[in-house]
């Protein structure tokens, strides 16, 4: 049975929990205030202790739990369940695909785009695998009291919990990095330090290939020159299907964990990766799904909502490495991807040679701001699939789309508050015919989903 923190100054509090929040903590009340106590269940009644009050809320650890959801499941052994990134691990499987559809049934009914209750929103496609489906690891690295420490933070703290063992992660990736902590103890490499700001290495990322099993390391590093890191990278090209090793820059200052310097210090560009028969070719820094598997069906569901007839122009904006464009590239007449990242939009190019696909186009910059040029250059913006970050479409894309008014219209999210918000707007000229959640990050809250949009008839 999992054992819950204690804090020893707080009364013990008795709450019933009502329902999940969306970061996947029960939720309850307490003197009429709401209270979020993460791993507790809906149905459950729990002691619990708070632990920070705010004027509109409060948040609450559970001590113990007085009457057991007949969902909750027990955690895989030897799993630390303070490690982020396991949210509902204690809820059955078919209950985590329900609060999948409930989160975004929720997200519309509180934006409500207009006619929102006539959208069908369909049951949540399942993942394939639901443990070890992660194919990218990005560990912090710390040196504390003689001993070096690589893992996760424990949510919102500077507390990392020690290779944390990973249900979710792959198997490969995770002794991956162990062994190149083993390395980097062998070697002295420095490691920097938050508290005193210092240079040194950061975070140890490795992503596998699901196809070819190919492994992909970045040292993310606080400055450039850290004694023998090159040495280090030498002694990792020797792990098991390691093909390369990159060295990425960041400063103390940056919010991301990711700088903007990348270099390769050993062996391949990039890593080769294998999606409904289509070659892609990934770049340290360019995005991919973390799901392999599950990523085919989503991208099939998109495309089946897409639904191309071969004389359209299709935009693929926030086109990543090109995926989608790539996959739909025969469907249709040209394709034009958008994205930001350079590197990204060079993975792109490149894999469009390497599935010898010559209809498509990728352009560096923000969709926001090419979209409304391709206008004026009087390119067909006939159909439009749109795949944001979690932030959603700026409100000046939307202006530009409501003016454009592609005919087809697919939108891939993942994140159902603006989704809904986005429909919001969207829905002064488009219709929602149905949203497609797909779990693509089991045992956490994290939400993906396709919606199929339509022109109004009125418009
Ligand atoms: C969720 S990913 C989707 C990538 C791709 N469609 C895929 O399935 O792999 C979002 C992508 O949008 C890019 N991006 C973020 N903001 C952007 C913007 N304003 N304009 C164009 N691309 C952007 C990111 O770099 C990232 O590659």
């Amino acid at each position: 049975m999992t054992k819950f923190a204690k804090n020893k100054q707080e009364k013990d509090i008795i709450i019933t929990i009502k329902r999940l929040g969306i970061n996947g903590e029960g939720i309850g009340y307490y003197k009429k205030k709401i209270i979020f106590i993460p791993n507790a269940l809906p149905g459950e009644v729990v002691v619990a202790k708070i632990t920070k009050t705010y004027p509109h809320y409060l948040e609450g650890e559970l001590v113990r739990i007085k009457e057991k959801s007949p969902h909750r499941v027990a955690l895989p052994k030897g799993v630390n369940p303070e490690v982020g990134g396991l949210e509902l691990a204690n809820l059955d499987y078919n209950s985590q695909l329900e609060f999948k559809k409930h989160l975004i049934l929720e997200s519309l009914r509180k934006f409500h785009p207009r006619n929102f209750n006539k959208i069908k929103v369909k049951n949540t496609l399942p993942a394939p695998d639901i443990w070890h489906y992660r194919n990218k690891a990005q560990y912090q690295i710390e040196f504390e009291k003689g001993k070096t420490k690589l893992g996760l933070y424990a949510p919102n703290s500077h507390r990392l919990i020690d290779l944390p063992k990973m249900p979710t992660q792959s198997k490969d990736t995770q002794a991956t990095e162990r062994k190149i902590k083993q390395l980097v103890d062998k070697l002295h490499i420095r490691v920097s330090d938050y508290r005193h700001k210092s240079d040194g290495l950061k975070t140890i990322a490795v992503r596998q290939s699901h196809a070819t099993k190919e492994i992909q390391v970045t040292l993310i590093t606080v400055g450039k020159k850290i004694k023998n890191l090159k040495l280090l990278a030498q002694e990792i090209m020797k792990l098991d299907n390691v093909v390369s090793v990159f060295q990425n820059e960041t400063q103390w200052d940056n919010p991301q964990v990711w700088g903007n310097k990348t270099i390769k210090l050993f062996g391949k560009d990039h890593i080769m990766e294998e999606i409904l028969g289509k070659r892609f070719k990934l770049s340290p820094r360019a995005f991919f799904q973390l799901n392999p598997v599950q990523t085919q069906n989503l991208y099939t569901q998109a495309l089946k909502y897409l639904d191309l007839s071969p004389d359209q122009t299709l935009i693929d904006a926030y086109s990543g490495v090109g995926t989608l464009g790539i996959l739909a590239s025969d469907q249709v007449r040209q394709v034009i991807g958008i994205e930001t990242i350079a590197e990204a939009v060079d993975d792109a190019q490149e894999n469009c040679k390497l599935n010898h696909i010559r209809n498509a186009e990728y352009i560096q910059g923000g969709v926001e701001k090419v979209l409304p040029n391709l206008k004026k250059q009087g390119v067909p913006i006939d159909a439009l699939i749109v795949d944001p970050p979690r932030t959603g479409l700026n409100k000046k894309l939307i202006k530009t789309l409501l003016d454009v008014k592609p005919e087809t219209f697919v939108y891939i999210s993942c994140n159902p508050s603006t989704l809904a918000k986005d429909l919001v707007l969207l829905s002064e000229a488009y219709d929602v015919r149905v949203i497609k959640p797909v779990d693509m990050m089991p045992q956490t809250p994290r939400w993906e989903g396709v919606a199929k949009l339509v022109l109004r008839q009125d418009k």
